[in-house]
């Protein structure tokens, strides 16, 4: 808490005495400007630890031509997540596109510090002929819940796995819920324990109440591929038709249905202002990490948040006392802004390729309330709460409500640990867009963490 007040003091004084620095002195800002006074919505970052890793251990391969892919199980409590997790690396194993991770090596995952908040999941990779899949696995519904949320371990498509004894339980569809509440869009459905049943009308229920489940959270209920095996089957080697053939059969099913995302160097571009100089003879000048996309010298861009949007042109861009003509997804880097004015911009606002995104004054949100464990608060809050909202580089005060109709809601109590949706209404708008991450703090802790799902009220 200390550091965090005494970077912000540092900060202030940069800013407040970086009237006009010399044009040399520029990435020296930058570096000095990268610290983050609490760094929240940058919590996926975590997420990318699995996915950045190398890929040399898989069996001993290096590659990196094969288009990377994160993915994970989710599913309710006991219906052979971690078992099928174990499965898929004994399986491929066998053709040398695995580690054979075997069930208490996942299931005892280490803990993972997400700056402050600790996720409890196992990484484990693997390979199939077209791609590299990174794949997540929780030990528990809770960590699952965190996970979705914070973006801890970031799911491009995910292995939603049903047991065919029980058919689809209340945290198959809490999952479901939250799989399309963080932008998943498509799934792959592993009935699993089909070793148990006996009668193929049961399977066929099962099958059948998944698609309309699946329909039902919006996602593609008539194609989504379903396989129905046992995971117990593949791992222990035994009754290989519904054991190693089907996980043969879900991993092609997932390379076939579920689609790579663009690439962060593919989006539109997005660089959150972290600092503004005015360098005498050039202009104003807007610092930041890029977090998306690719600038060019001579690009125009626009200026997202905190009051009205407005365009200008990059007239420069800088990194490490060099001129450069492009930056990209990854660079910290200073812009030299056409015609702007160093009031003009601020910490907080983006800087974005024209049209990407709005400035918003009002969402709704799914949020983690962190327990007091994690570092959160010791009691519950009801509705009207006015945290401290952070997003990229901004902080604003919101007013935390129910969404209409929610039964009760002036007696409503968010308990630590809870995972619900609530209405935020910012005190200034602010660049954000359906998936856009951010946390709550009060009092110089975090509170809780959420991802935009709605946008109400565009500023
Ligand atoms: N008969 C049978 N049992 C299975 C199968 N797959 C998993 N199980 C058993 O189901 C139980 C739960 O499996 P897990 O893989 O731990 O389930 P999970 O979904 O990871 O559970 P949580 O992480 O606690 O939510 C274990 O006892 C497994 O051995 C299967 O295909 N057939
Ligand atoms: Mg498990």
């Amino acid at each position: 808490m200390f550091r965090l007040a005494a970077q912000r003091a540092v900060a202030n004084k940069i800013a407040s005495s970086s009237r006009a620095v010399k044009s040399s002195t520029l990435f020296a800002r930058c570096r000095t400007s990268t610290w983050k006074p609490s760094a929240p919505a940058s919590l996926p970052s975590v997420a990318s630890w699995g996915s950045r890793r190398s890929y040399a251990d898989v069996a001993g391969k290096f590659s990196r031509a094969k288009p990377h892919m994160n993915i994970g199980t989710i599913g309710h409590v006991d219906h052979g997540k971690t078992t099928l997790t174990a499965a898929i690396t004994k399986v491929l194993s066998g053709h040398g596109a695995a580690k054979f991770t075997d069930y208490s090596q996942i299931d005892k995952a280490p803990e993972e510090k997400a700056r402050g908040i600790t996720i409890n999941s196992a990484h484990v990779e693997y390979e199939t002929d077209n791609r590299h899949y990174g794949h997540i696995d929780c030990p528990g519904h809770a960590d699952y819940i965190k996970n979705m949320i914070t973006g801890a371990a970031q799911m491009d498509g995910a292995i939603i796995v049903v047991s065919a004894t029980d058919g689809q339980m209340p945290q198959t569809r809490e999952h479901l819920l939250l799989a399309r509440q963080v932008g998943i869009k498509k799934l792959v459905v592993f009935i699993n324990k089909v070793d148990m049943i006996s009668d193929p009308e049961m399977l066929e229920l099962v099958d059948m109440e998944m698609r309309d489940l699946l329909s039902t959270y919006n996602f593609d209920g008539e194609n989504t591929p379903i396989i129905m095996g046992s995971a117990l089957a593949a791992l222990e080697g035994r009754d290989n038709e519904i054991g190693a053939q089907k996980i043969e059969s879900l991993v092609k099913a997932c390379d076939e249905w579920l689609d790579v995302p663009p690439r962060d160097l593919e989006k539109p571009f997005l660089m959150p202002v972290e600092d503004v100089f005015s360098i005498s003879g050039r202009g104003t000048v807007a610092t930041g990490r890029v977090e998306r996309g690719v600038a060019n010298k001579g690009d125009d861009v626009e200026i997202v948040g905190l009051g009205a949007t407005f365009k200008t042109t990059l007239t420069g861009i800088e990194m490490f006392h060099k001129e450069l003509d492009r930056g990209e997804a990854g660079d910290n880097m200073g812009c030299l802004l056409r015609g702007v004015k160093r009031e003009q911009v601020r910490r907080g606002q983006v800087i974005i390729a024209p049209g990407s995104m709005k400035s918003v004054k009002k969402f709704q949100a799914q949020i983690y309330v962190l327990t007091k464990d994690e570092g959160g608060r010791y009691t519950p809050f009801m509705s009207n709460y006015r945290p401290q909202l952070f997003l990229r580089t901004a902080d604003i005060t919101v007013s935390l409500t129910f969404p209409e109709g929610t039964p009760d809601a002036e007696e409503r109590m968010v308990m630590p640990g809870d995972n619900v949706e609530m209405i935020c209404d910012l005190v200034h708008d602010v660049a954000a867009e359906a998936g856009s991450r951010f946390t709550l703090r009060e009092g110089g802790k975090t509170i809780g963490t959420g991802i935009v799902t709605k946008i109400l009220e565009v500023a």
